[in-house]
């Protein structure tokens, strides 16, 4: 569902005298249906980078990234926002606040995007943020006064709203108790069980073990590994 092809990237400092500044070479990694798959990797080897490079939010240099039929390097922007409308879904930790909407839209919003009937989208949200333990009187507020727990519980129960075939997850359960971290490792597991494939950053190592079926270090595909 997944694949990297070959995969290059260099970031240019516009502000450092147009430096250039290799980062990546040619990566590879092919995510199947079902299978989540862990980026590792020290600090600054490149896990942030190659999701977003996944996502569609930083160019590649040259190489391929196959989500289903689509190539995420040569895709335009038009493509790409079809591709994250019902492909491929992003769990990022940080919830970005749509203001003046009410939480239960926020959640429903994927799915009513993606031509769910309301009745059904309004369900499978308000059943999201019941398993999230967000109280049902904060359901009609908008999130923007909510603690930072509360977004990015809100953030998850979007993120998992539609069943997407390919998903990111950028540290998922990063800050979360016991109780909604069980929650969201059980909603990851459920998105596999429906043939998802996943690519994540956890550094939660237990998360980790359970929900991951393979690790992949990308200290691999840095410039100097793969020279
Ligand atoms: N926008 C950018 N411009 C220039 N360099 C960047 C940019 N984004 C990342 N880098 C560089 O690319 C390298 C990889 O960074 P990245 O954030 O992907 O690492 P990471 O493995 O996700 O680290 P962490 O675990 O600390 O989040 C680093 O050397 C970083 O300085």
């Amino acid at each position: 569902m997944i694949r990297i092809e070959n995969l290059s990237k260099t970031f240019t400092l516009h502000n450092q005298g147009g430096a250039v500044i290799p980062v990546m070479r040619g990566a590879e990694l092919a995510v199947a249906r079902g299978e989540c798959v862990a980026l590792t990797g020290a600090s600054g080897a490149g896990k942030s980078t190659l999701m977003r490079m996944i996502y569609g939010n930083y160019l590649a240099a040259s190489g391929h990234i196959w989500v289903g039929e689509t190539d995420v390097a040569a895709a335009n922007p038009r493509e790409i926002l079809q591709l994250r409308r019902h492909m491929l879904g992003y769990v990022s930790q940080f919830l970005r606040v749509v203001p003046r909407v009410p939480t239960l839209d926020v959640v429903a919003e994927p799915l009513l995007a993606v031509g769910t009937p309301v009745d059904t989208a309004r369900a499978r949200a308000e059943e999201l943020l019941e398993r999230l333990n967000i109280p049902r009187t904060l359901w009609d507020l908008s999130p923007t006064t909510f603690s930072g727990g509360e977004q990015q519980r809100v953030n998850i129960a979007r993120g998992f709203a539609h069943d997407f075939p390919a998903m990111l997850l950028d540290e998922p359960t990063a800050s979360l108790d016991a109780t909604n971290r069980e929650t969201v490792l059980g909603l990851i597991e459920e998105a596999k069980a429906r043939g998802s494939a996943i690519i994540g950053i956890f550094h939660d190592e237990a998360a980790r073990d359970r929900v991951c079926d393979r690790q992949i270090d990308v200290t691999g595909f840095s410039p100097q590994v793969a020279a």
